[in-house]
């Protein structure tokens, strides 16, 4: 069989940028992909071509790929299929626009933007270039996450009136981060709620919102405890979902944090840190958010179900390894960056223009619900990352 091959670019060599492109190199048939294939032919770095080309080594990416001292040189190479755009937030506009213009398909990572006016462009630029455009919020192309997903639309928890999610990780922030860092410092859009609540609010969203055939968006009621810098180092949030066909109003409730911890022993003693409710029992999904590998389903009647779902990779006595947060996976496993990838593959192949599992209009909606927190809880961003105008320089 001929495999479609997909030819990656790599805007930026920070930390996630080096997990997601080597998760392109093992063969996808180690996760029972058989018909794509991935590529990594270009990285850019704003810092240097040197730092591209130590990038691009690190993440055993072929000879030939080609290394750029600047995101503008990348995105003229006409061997890129698509960019993965891995800069802080606070740039994704700026530079998924550059790709755009330039004609570039773009999976641009979480979250998608500062505020929804940048998303709205984005998408209403791709559509008038015709190209893909996709949110990298990888957890939900994970099979656990269309496990969950078929458990509510299945019917097996009954109609759903509730959904908690937290991702919360102490790392007390005066203690963790210096000023300048991109989880609280504001000019990179820091904060937990762009970061991590994001993962919270995915949860809510892909059991509330998703498996609905006409979900409505929901109304916001929320709270935010601030850092030194104004950025938020804890943010709850409710959120009512109206009726739709096939159940009532339904409730989510979505914490984000940097001084609790959702899972404190790291065993998952402290129990799930996502619980989705029905009329006939719950389903369960334990931390991280971002990347769980455990599920259970409690029902009435008694049954427990519980499923683990460790991320394939090429196996023991490979000599690869990637992984980031709780530290390098096992040898040969997986992180799991790889199914959103797959995603892209398919979607080109087959000219699809955005992911399954998270339409541009569902990130549009979350875009907005993270707005309303913020002006609820008066966060502002500077002006210069907030704007719509294009091209600015950061
Ligand atoms: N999906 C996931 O699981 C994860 C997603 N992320 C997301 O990825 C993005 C990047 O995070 P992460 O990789 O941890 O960040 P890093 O700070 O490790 O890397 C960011 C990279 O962006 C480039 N960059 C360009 N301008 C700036 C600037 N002004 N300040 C800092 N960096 C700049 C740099 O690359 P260069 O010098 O080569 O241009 C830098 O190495 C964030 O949006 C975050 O939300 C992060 C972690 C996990
Ligand atoms: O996306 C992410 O997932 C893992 C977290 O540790 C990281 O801060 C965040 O960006």
């Amino acid at each position: 069989m001929s495999k479609f091959q997909l030819k990656w670019g790599i805007l930026a060599t920070g930390g996630i940028a080096e997990t997601f492109a080597r998760d392109l190199y093992p063969n996808p048939e180690c996760r029972g992909v058989k018909d794509i294939e991935h590529v990594v032919v270009a990285a850019a770095s704003s810092s240097s071509a040197d730092r591209a080309q130590k990038f691009l080594k690190e993440v055993r990416a072929p000879e030939s790929a080609k290394a750029y001292g600047s995101y503008a040189e990348m995105v003229k190479d006409p061997n890129v299929d698509i960019i993965y755009v891995a800069t802080p937030h606070s740039h994704h506009y700026q530079n998924a626009m550059l790709c755009l213009e330039a004609g570039k398909n773009v999976l641009c990572e979480k979250a998608f933007t500062t505020n929804a006016a940048q998303c709205e462009l984005l998408i209403k630029k791709a559509k008038e270039k015709n190209l893909f455009l996709m949110e990298a919020v990888w957890t939900r192309y994970f099979p656990l996450s269309i496990y969950v997903r078929e458990v509510i639309t299945s019917g097996k928890i009954g109609p759903v009136s509730r959904a908690y999610a937290d991702l919360s990780q102490t790392m007390i922030p005066e203690k963790t981060f210096d000023d300048g860092h991109r989880m609280v410092n504001p000019d990179l859009a820091g904060g937990a709620l762009l970061d991590l609540g994001i993962y919270a609010l995915t949860w809510i969203f892909q059991t509330l919102y998703t498996t609905e055939k006409n979900p409505k968006p929901p109304k916001v009621l929320s709270f935010m405890r601030k850092y030194k810098l104004g950025t938020d180092e804890q943010t709850t949030m409710i959120l009512d979902f109206p009726p739709t066909d096939s159940r009532g109003e339904a409730h989510g409730i979505a914490t984000t944090g940097m001084r609790t911890h959702a899972d404190p022993d790291g065993k998952g003693s402290a129990g799930p840190a996502i619980r989705v409710q029905g009329e006939l029992g719950e389903v369960q999904v334990f931390h991280p958010a971002y990347r769980p590998t455990r599920t259970k389903l409690v029902l009435n009647d008694g049954t427990v179900e519980e499923k683990h779902w460790p991320q394939p990779g090429p196996g023991k006595g490979s000599g690869w390894k990637n992984g980031f947060g709780g530290g390098w996976q096992e040898e040969g496993e997986g992180q799991g960056m790889f199914w959103e990838a797959d995603e892209c593959a398919y979607a080109l192949r087959d000219g699809r223009k955005e992911g399954r599992y998270e339409n541009l209009e569902e990130s549009l909606v979350i875009m907005r619900v993270m707005d309303e927190v913020r002006q609820q809880n008066g966060m502002k961003l500077p002006e210069k990352i907030e704007t719509t105008d294009y091209p600015v320089e950061l």
